[in-house]
């Protein structure tokens, strides 16, 4: 799918498409789209000085079911009076599911200064993805450097979990002005390849098992805000079971883990809309930290659900934690998918394998 935006220039603000090659290939956006391009093209003046910095701004309209698509509407006057004077502002409406991969892909090629996710954890993984094709990571065409462009986040989602790590709120009056601070900071992502499977990257937290299901169901109740997560939690209990896994960390010898509730391997230390899951998590760490719920019983969810909130359950009986910077996990028994998740997005099943890569990332922070 090509991609499409809008840049958005100084001054009084008019707007013209920017006449690059991929910009050309533009398809037209979506009807329900068209409204918010419309209106911003009634507000602009074009500029596309050549010493000025292309900022893509990656915009899932349908995020926090449909929020975000009117934030950014009122956010772009006060976008505007911040960045006009030395940014090209691009905007780039996703028309679908995986949009944000390829558009992403395009503004590095293209050059862009940063690639910005507008939305939830959904779009901000989707957009990480973006960041690198074939198993490597995406580069501009004209220069040597693989990470020039840098990733940025206007946190607008439902739990914008990876967000909280930082000690951001949801909100994107804030995210424009670190923007416009322009304070960066190389991050850690994680890979994750499976059996005959393309590498996936995520930022955040990925998991198995139990919470991993719980988001699978949980994504169909998005339009409840964060009351999905419990649902999707419910949903995933009825039916559940503890399972043995085989683990091998850091390349050593496999072990046997038994009765696995859920295997969370964090990069940052959030996730479920606000669960303090691996606490001891940090992009910048060069480690994941994995943390092990081990044969819990629903009534433990109940009796130490304030715990996994705060970040206290390391202490608790059956829950562990280490650092590690890869981890392969395996399902012993023949019958029964693990789930796994990535970001909060439903990847598929065990086995995986998951990698940090150091610092591969530059991060507006
Ligand atoms: N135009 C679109 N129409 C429908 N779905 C889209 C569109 N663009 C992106 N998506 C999908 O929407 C999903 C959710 O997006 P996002 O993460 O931004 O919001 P959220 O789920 O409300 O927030 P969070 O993930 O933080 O809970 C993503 O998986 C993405 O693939």
């Amino acid at each position: 799918m090509a991609g499409y935006y809008y840049q958005i220039g100084p001054g009084s603000g008019m707007v013209s498409t920017v006449s690059k090659p991929w910009y050309l290939r533009a398809e037209l956006p979506m009807s329900s789209d068209l409204s918010l391009h419309r209106s911003i093209l009634q507000g602009g003046s074009s500029s596309s000085s050549p010493s000025r910095r292309d900022l893509v701004f990656v915009v899932n309209p349908r995020g926090a079911n449909g929020t975000t698509g009117k934030e950014w509407k009122k956010l772009l006057p006060y976008l505007r009076s911040r960045l006009d004077k030395d940014c090209n502002i691009c905007e780039s409406l996703t028309s679908g599911p995986y949009h944000a991969i390829d558009i992403t892909r395009e503004a590095i090629r293209e050059g862009a200064d940063a690639v910005i996710a507008v939305g939830g954890d959904g779009t901000l993984h989707e957009v990480v993805n973006g960041f690198f094709w074939a198993g490597k990571p995406v580069i501009n065409h004209d220069r040597e450097d693989a990470h020039s462009t840098a990733l940025g986040l206007i946190p607008l989602g439902t739990g914008s979990d990876f967000a909280r790590t930082w000690g951001w709120k949801n909100d994107p009056y804030e995210a424009v002005d670190r923007i416009v601070e322009g304070l960066r900071s190389r991050v850690d992502v994680g890979v994750i390849s499976g059996e005959n499977e393309e590498s996936h990257y995520f930022i955040n937290v990925a998991d198995i098992h139990l919470s991993a299901k719980a988001g699978y169901y949980s994504s169909r109740y998005k339009r409840f805000g964060n009351l999905c997560y419990v649902v999707g939690a419910l949903q995933a209990f009825m039916g559940h079971r503890n399972c043995d896994l085989r683990v091998k960390v850091n390349g050593g010898a496999w072990e046997i883990c038994s009765q696995v509730t859920a295997l969370c391997i964090g990069n940052a230390k959030y996730f479920g809309g606000g669960m303090r899951i691996t606490p001891n998590g940090d992009p910048r760490s060069g480690e994941f930290e994995v943390v092990m719920l081990q044969d819990f019983k629903w009534y433990d969810f109940i009796l130490k659900l304030h715990k996994l909130y705060k970040g206290t359950h390391l202490t608790v009986k059956n829950v562990s934690s280490r650092s590690v910077h890869s981890i392969e996990v395996e399902n012993i028994s023949v019958s029964g998918s693990v789930y796994v998740q990535s970001d909060g997005e439903h990847l598929g099943f065990l086995p995986r394998k998951f990698s940090i890569l150091p610092s591969v990332i530059e991060m507006i922070c």
